[in-house]
C-alpha cells in the first residue's frame, strides 16, 4: 500500500535530481564515435553536438547510421569507440544505478512505426514507462497520467483503451508519441515519426511536434527521409555520410555547402518542392 501522496513522490524525486537538464547547452555531445559490426565501419570519428531545446533533423542516405547513432545516444547500442554524454553524463562509466535512471528518465523515445506493446491498450503502453520509473504511483494516478498524455497528443479520450490493432497508423504514430513523452522527458528521440502516413496526416504530426516542443520546451533529435518536417520543424539539420557528420547547420547553411549529397537532397525535385511548399506557406501565413 502507498502511504506517501503524489505530491510528496513528487517532492522526494526533485530532491535526488542529479541532472537538471535546463543548465546545458548542449544536450547531447558526441566525440569521435565509431560503431562496427564485423566489418561494416558505420561510424568513424563522428562528432555531434545537439543544442539544448532544438529540433535537430538527422538525415542521410538510407544505412548510414542514423538510428545506430540514435541507439547509441540512449545506451543500446554500444560503441566501438567514442565519447557520448548527455546532459554532461556519459551513460557507460555511470557506475551509481540512481544516476543512471535519472539520466535515463530525462528522454523518451519514439522508435519506427511506434513499437507499441500489442497486447497493451493505448493507456497501459503509456504506463509501461510510468510503473518502470515509478513503481508506487497508484492506478488512478496512473490511468489520470494516461489520459493526459492521450489528449495531449491530440488523440480522443476514448483511444485510451483501444488496442494498437484498432487504430489508424496516425494513431499508432501518437501513441507512441504519447508513450514517449509519458516520463516529462526533455530530450525526445524520434526515428521517421511521419513513415507511412498521408501527406496530411505527416504535416498535423509535424505541427504537433513543433507544438510539443515549444511548449515542453523540448530539445528534438528527429531522424526522418521527409523533407517536408525538415522544413516545417526543424531548426537544424546534421547530414550523415562518409561514416560521419558531414554538416550540421540551418537549411540556408546547409545549401550553401557544395557537397554533392547535400545539393542533390535539397536540390533534386523533392527538395525544390518541400522548399517550395515552405515559401508558399510562409507567403500564406503572412497573409493570414
Ligand atoms: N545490430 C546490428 N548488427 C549488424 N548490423 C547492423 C546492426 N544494426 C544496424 N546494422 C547495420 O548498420 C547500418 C546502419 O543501420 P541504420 O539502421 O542505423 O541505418 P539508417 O541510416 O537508420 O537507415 P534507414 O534510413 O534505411 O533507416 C546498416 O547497414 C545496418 O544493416
Amino acid at each position: 500500500m502507498n502511504e506517501e501522496t503524489p505530491a510528496e513522490i513528487k517532492d522526494e524525486l526533485a530532491a535526488a535530481d542529479a541532472v537538471r537538464p535546463e543548465t546545458f547547452e548542449y544536450a547531447i555531445h558526441v566525440r569521435g564515435l565509431r560503431n562496427q559490426f564485423g566489418d561494416a565501419i558505420i561510424h568513424d570519428g563522428l562528432d555531434l553536438d545537439v543544442r539544448s531545446g532544438e529540433i535537430l533533423g538527422v538525415v542521410g542516405g538510407s544505412g548510414t547510421g542514423k538510428s545506430v547513432l540514435m541507439r547509441s545516444i540512449v545506451g543500446l547500442q554500444t560503441p566501438t569507440a567514442g565519447e557520448i554524454e548527455v546532459y554532461g553524463k556519459t551513460l557507460d562509466t555511470i557506475t551509481d544505478a540512481e544516476e543512471s535512471r535519472d539520466l535515463r528518465r530525462r528522454w523518451g523515445v519514439m522508435f519506427q512505426g511506434g513499437a507499441l506493446f500489442s497486447t497493451l491498450s493505448v493507456a497501459e503502453n503509456i504506463q509501461v514507462p510510468l510503473r518502470e520509473y515509478y513503481p508506487r504511483l497508484d492506478q488512478q494516478l496512473l490511468d489520470e497520467i494516461a489520459a493526459y498524455k492521450v489528449s495531449m497528443v491530440g488523440l480522443p479520450p476514448d483511444a485510451g483503451p483501444k488496442y494498437p490493432a484498432e487504430l489508424s497508423g496516425g494513431m499508432v504514430k501518437r501513441a507512441g508519441l504519447a508513450r514517449a513523452l509519458a516520463l516529462d522527458p526533455a530530450l525526445l528521440f524520434l526515428d521517421e515519426p511521419t513513415a507511412g502516413l498521408d501527406p496530411i496526416g505527416a504535416a498535423k504530426f509535424d505541427e504537433l511536434i513543433r507544438e510539443l516542443a515549444d511548449t515542453m520546451g523540448l530539445t528534438v533529435f528527429l531522424i526522418t527521409h521527409d523533407l517536408d518536417s525538415l522544413y516545417a520543424t526543424c531548426d537544424r539539420v546534421a547530414v550523415l555520410a562518409e561514416k560521419k557528420v558531414i554538416a550540421i547547420g540551418t537549411i540556408p547553411e546547409l545549401l550553401a555547402t557544395e557537397h554533392p549529397w547535400i545539393q542533390d537532397y535539397f536540390n533534386g525535385p523533392r527538395g525544390r518542392a518541400a522548399a517550395g511548399c515552405n515559401i508558399a506557406a510562409e507567403r500564406q501565413d503572412r497573409k493570414s
